[in-house]
Order: C-alpha cells, then structure tokens, then sequence
C-alpha cells in the first residue's frame, strides 16, 4: 500500500500534471480492456481540472463517468455535482462519454438505491477514482459521524446508499465498497486548511474521518 503525497508549486500546474494522470491512466486500461469508468467529486475544488481533461485525447465513448455522490436537486440547481459536470467534463471531447447521472428525479434518493446499484454494477471496478476532500475530512458524501457512515463503510455495502442525515438536501453516495475497489485512486485538494485536515485525518477513525478509510493505494494532489 503506498501513499504519495504531491505538492504542486501552484494550482494551475496541480491540474494539468492531474489531467495527464487521469487520462494517461484511462487510456492505458483501454488499450486492453473494451471500457473504463473515471468517478469524479463535486463540489467546488475541481472546476478547472474538468475543463482540461474534457479536451484531453481519451476514447471518451468508451469511458463510463459517474459522480462520487449527488445532492438530491435538480439538474440545474446550483448546487447539483451534476450541473458541474455537465458545464466542466462533458463538453468538448469529454462529451462522447457516457454519463451514469446519480440524480434519478425520484422522489427521494432511497427510492433511488436499486436501479442506481444495478447501473453501477457494470462499470466496477472503477478504472480510475477522483476523491476531493471538506475540511470535515468527509470525503463524497461520507461524513464524520453522520449514521450512514458507519453502514457505508462496512465491506458488503451496497455499492449506494442515500444520506439524510447531513444539512441542507439529501443525497445519494457511493460506499467503500465501490468507491475502494478502484484501480486507480487519487485525491485532490487544495489549500492549506485541507492540508491541515489530511494530516488530522491520519490518526482518526474513518467514523470520525471518513477520508481514512481510502489512504491505502492513493497519490495526493496539493496545492496551497
Ligand atoms: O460535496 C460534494 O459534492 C463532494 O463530492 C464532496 O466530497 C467534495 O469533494 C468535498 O466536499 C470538497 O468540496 P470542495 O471542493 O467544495 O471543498
């Protein structure tokens, strides 16, 4: 299990060094496999890194991309990932991709849990896994002690589970059990508020940081 931790002298070259990273590591699983699929974070960090890779020369067909977790809006809300991903990533020659959207338009995101499984299923283990990180050290929708955490954590997870515990909408997150089988795993943060909390991390349960249950195989990506 190795750790490795980068830091970049400025946030501009942490996302091109990453977008190289990310579609190099995609490309290669397609020389030998017919598909790959890339699981992105929302929130606010990654905006940039998305507008690169969406121009990045991938077989983007090919590739099946899925959100770490979703807030229960609509598309068009500003606080959807979805919406995120739609102006960043898949436009461009991202925009051949095919995009596994977690927010299904049921009423609430249990409701959601089946079919969201059975969509997934096809595309693990994921070929290659983006994490961001809050200064919570939750990490997707995986939150210090919220009571999905603990379920979401266990080895036979289902591969989603919708969170209701954590303020403003609910959501729906990938578990452990799929978001740690993946091939390739990185994370991405920036700031030195973040890199305080990775550090903090390091010594906590991941009931009580989240982050701690995917520092196995993983490189870090830090910027201030
Ligand atoms: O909230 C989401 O939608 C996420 O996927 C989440 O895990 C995110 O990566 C962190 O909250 C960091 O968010 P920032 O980049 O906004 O700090």
């Amino acid at each position: 299990m190795t750790l490795e931790f980068i830091e970049y002298p400025d946030r501009e070259m942490l996302f091109l060094s990453l977008t190289d990273r990310l579609a190099g590591q995609l490309s290669q699983h397609l020389r030998v496999n017919d598909s790959a699929s890339l699981c992105v974070p929302g929130g606010t960090t990654p905006a940039p890194l998305y507008d690169y890779l969406s121009g990045s020369e991938v077989d983007w067909p090919r590739v099946a991309v899925l959100l770490n977790d979703e807030r229960w809006v609509d598309g068009e809300h500003l606080r959807s990932n979805g919406r995120l991903l739609r102006r960043h990533l898949l436009k461009d020659k991202a925009a051949a991709a095919r995009y596994i959207d977690l927010y299904t338009g049921d009423e609430r995101p249990e409701d959601a849990v089946p079919a969201l499984a059975e969509a997934i299923a096809p595309h693990l283990p994921l070929t290659v896994l983006l994490l961001g990180m809050g200064t919570d050290m939750h990490t997707a929708s995986l939150f210090p002690a919220a009571s999905e955490t603990v379920l979401a954590l266990a080895p036979d997870a289902p591969p989603v589970m919708a969170v209701n515990s954590v303020k403003d909408e609910p959501r729906i997150t990938l578990t452990a059990s799929a978001l740690r089988g993946a091939i390739n795993t990185h994370l991405l943060i920036a700031g030195a508020d973040k890199r305080e909390a990775f550090e903090r991390a390091q010594g906590l349960d991941p009931t009580e940081a989240p982050i701690r249950a995917f520092l196995g195989d993983i490189t870090v990506h830090w910027a201030e």
